[in-house]
């Protein structure tokens, strides 16, 4: 049995003096997906957040690849967190912001090509962001994350704004990423995408 990347124990976080994490135990294994579920104000994206190092916990402990996750190149060469929609440079094509991840990456996942084909994105490719709809931006800012080599996938709604077709993809992708050995913990609202994975149900504290 392999060591877990991620654990919480005892995770608990106050925010503005109200408990939104009460001792959260959790520990998962390489090659898992895991889909964190409830209502709007659950703390999933509070969990999400601990797990990247950007919210501190008030009490309890967090490890993810074998210690506290840090604010470091080395911690974000192997995890990736998506939530809010990234910047766009305004006069980069699609085509050319996938070609920025990959000119920074040097094991790449897969090239341009496959990404905008995977990703619906090839009618696109040559359109900038701000011509895009908001559903198409965001499969962009997915291409983008699964082209580029990591270890964790933080993905706060990926289903944010995908059409019914789209979705389903979203999650063979997302199988195909844990098949392949890498790890997804998700925040979704999509009972789909969360009938493929592990479901970590949270209820507000
Ligand atoms: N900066 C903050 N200050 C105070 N309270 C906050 C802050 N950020 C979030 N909260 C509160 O923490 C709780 C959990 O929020 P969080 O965003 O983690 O929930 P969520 O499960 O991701 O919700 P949603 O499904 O709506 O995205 C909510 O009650 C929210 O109001």
């Amino acid at each position: 049995m392999c060591d877990p990347l991620v654990t919480t124990t005892g995770l608990t976080v106050e925010l503005g003096g109200n408990p939104v994490l009460t001792g959260l135990t959790l520990s998962v294994r390489p090659g898992e997906l895991v889909a964190v579920v409830g209502e709007n104000g659950a703390g999933k994206s509070t969990l999400l957040r601990c797990l990247a190092g950007l919210q501190p916990p008030t009490s309890g402990e967090v490890t993810v690849l074998g210690a506290a996750p840090a604010d470091t190149a080395a911690f974000w060469e192997q995890v990736v967190l998506t939530a809010e929609e990234p910047a766009w440079y305004p006069g980069l094509t699609v085509r050319e912001h996938l070609g920025l991840v990959l000119a920074v990456h040097s094991s790449p996942r897969m090239s341009t090509a496959a990404a905008l084909e995977s990703f619906a994105l090839t009618a696109r490719a040559d359109a900038v962001p701000a011509s895009l709809s908001t559903g198409q931006r965001q499969r962009l800012s997915l291409a983008a994350t699964l082209l580029r080599p990591s270890r964790l996938l933080l993905l706060d709604e990926p289903e944010r704004g995908l059409d019914a077709d789209f979705r389903p993809r979203l999650g063979a992708l997302l199988e195909e990423y844990t098949g392949a050995g890498g790890t997804v913990i998700m925040a979704t609202h999509d009972p789909a995408l969360a009938a493929r994975a592990r479901r970590l149900s949270m209820v507000p504290a």
